[in-house]
């Protein structure tokens, strides 16, 4: 392929992007803040990431009895919403579910993943997620575990939301679509 003919520099850059937005399987950060503007949410210009946007912590929970996952039937349980004490919630080591600032709407064609902030990482603590299916829409949650106390100011942003291009067959239509909206 000659590209030296002409605009190099432009040429190059054409070519460039016609080998690899194929390959782009992630959206921009601002696709991804489109998805949950459309689903309502009112972003900060700091969730705004490159490759995705910041979920924020709205919600700290304690289950208080066992959850349940049998065969057919499932049941989440029941938990104790932690209050924040003098701003702050402070965190002995443990397990917490967290729920979400942002309602998160997953377009069709795309899934998501959550990541943890790497401030969390590096503050001993780790965000479990799963899938987001296409379809979902709705405030999610996670698993926080705290393995060394910390403290988290509420609505201070904990995760990362990116969306993926993905093929699927029909759209999320399980017990937690719409939850928290
Ligand atoms: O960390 C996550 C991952 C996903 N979700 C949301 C989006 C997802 O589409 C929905 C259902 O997730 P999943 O399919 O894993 O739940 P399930 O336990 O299989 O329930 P269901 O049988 O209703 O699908 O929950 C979260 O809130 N947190």
């Amino acid at each position: 392929m000659d590209i030296y003919c002409g605009d190099a520099a432009f040429e190059a850059d054409t070519v460039l992007r016609r080998a690899t937005l194929p390959w782009s399987m992630y959206e921009s950060g601002t696709a991804v803040a489109a998805a949950l503007e459309a689903a309502g949410a009112t972003l900060g210009a700091n969730q705004r990431q490159p490759n995705g946007v910041d979920l924020t912590v709205e919600a700290v929970f304690e289950p208080v009895e066992p959850g349940f996952i049998g065969r057919t039937e499932k049941h989440v349980a029941e938990r104790r919403e932690l209050r924040p004490v003098d701003g702050r919630y402070r965190l002995d080591p443990g397990t917490y579910v967290i729920r979400y600032g942002e309602p998160v709407r997953i377009p069709e064609g795309r899934v998501g993943f959550v990541y943890p902030r790497s401030t969390l990482l590096r503050n001993g603590a780790m965000l479990n997620t799963a899938v987001w299916d296409a379809g979902y829409e709705g405030v999610g949650e996670g698993r926080l575990h705290a393995g060394h106390p910390i403290e988290l100011e509420p609505d201070a942003r904990i995760a990362q939301l990116v969306l993926a291009r993905a093929d699927h067959d029909d759209t999320y239509d399980g017990s937690y679509q719409g939850e928290g909206l």
